[in-house]
């Protein structure tokens, strides 16, 4: 029997099967992938990543990711975090500033002390065709129809689609009803993630996502950074925000130069390392 070595791991309760594909041969399809993400009959997780080598001279490595639902996705924000961690500790790399090609383009992640990451998420794109959402116009607010209710959205790319709404209490907020609608919405041809934001004040921000292809996770990396850029844009918050998440807190900053890229911060957790049939 074919077997594969992976480890497990999660940020800040996101969790993921992090898998060498350069020192291992895999096929990844739809099928296996979703084996895989059961949670009672295959390992359990909200996203595969997937270790490659770079297909472009100068690039550390290439990044792929999985939901749970077989879907191969552009970005992962919690999931870089955690992919740096395993190529140092797996003795992939020796750096410690590494550089990533992912589908939407390339991310740089600096390894600090404590197991902390610090990720250069790259420069979010507004404009409707990015994520892709089906309005000509590109809107700072924009009104849909969803599940019999008017909603006020901001929508951005990440790399990957995100849709962004205020609630006034997080806790009490229709994340499965609207979440799971508007995932699938007309106006997403390719679906997108939604998050749920509740600002505190201009540095805090409390926030629950509903991810495209994973349901309600327990944070997303990406839909912190979505939200932090669309409640700027909306002059809600400043230009460095706490996001606090059911599975604990991402620190989002804007640092307005010529890119005008999001860095976020945050922790990358070991859980276990195993072996998984490979058949
Ligand atoms: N569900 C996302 C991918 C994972 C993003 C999330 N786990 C993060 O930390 O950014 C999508 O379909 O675009």
């Amino acid at each position: 029997m074919k077997t594969l070595k992976f480890s497990k791991m999660h940020g800040l309760g996101n969790d993921f099967m992090v898998i060498d594909a350069i020192n291992q041969q895999v096929e990844f399809t739809p099928s296996k992938v979703q084996a895989w993400a059961d949670r009672h009959f295959g390992i359990g997780f909200d996203q595969l990543l997937v270790v490659e080598r770079a297909q472009q001279v100068g690039v550390d490595f290439r990044y792929r990711i999985f939901n749970a639902d077989g879907s191969e996705v552009q970005q992962c924000g919690n999931g870089a975090r955690c992919f740096a961690r395993f190529v140092v500790e797996q003795g992939l790399t020796d750096k410690h500033d590494i550089t990533v090609e992912t589908a939407s383009g390339i991310i740089v992640l600096y390894v600090q002390d404590n197991h902390w990451v610090r990720v250069n998420m790259g420069k979010p794109n507004f404009a409707p065709a990015s994520l892709p959402f089906e309005f000509a116009q590109q809107q700072a607010k924009y009104h849909i129809q969803v599940a019999d209710e008017s909603l006020e959205i901001g929508a951005v790319s990440m790399g990957n689609p995100h849709a962004v709404l205020l609630v006034d209490d997080i806790d009490t907020a229709p994340v499965a009803l609207l979440g799971k609608a508007l995932e699938s919405h007309p106006l997403f041809p390719q679906r997108v993630n939604v998050g749920f934001a509740q600002v505190i004040d201009s540095a805090t921000v409390k926030l629950r996502v509903y991810e495209r292809g994973a349901t309600e996770t327990l944070a997303c990396g990406t839909g912190a950074c979505a939200a932090m850029v669309v409640l700027r844009a909306w002059q809600l918050v400043g230009d460095d925000v706490r996001l606090s998440l059911p599975g604990g807190d991402l620190q989002v900053q804007w640092d307005g130069g010529p890119d005008s890229v999001v860095w976020m911060t945050g922790p990358a957790e070991m859980v276990f390392t195993g072996t998984i049939a490979d058949d």
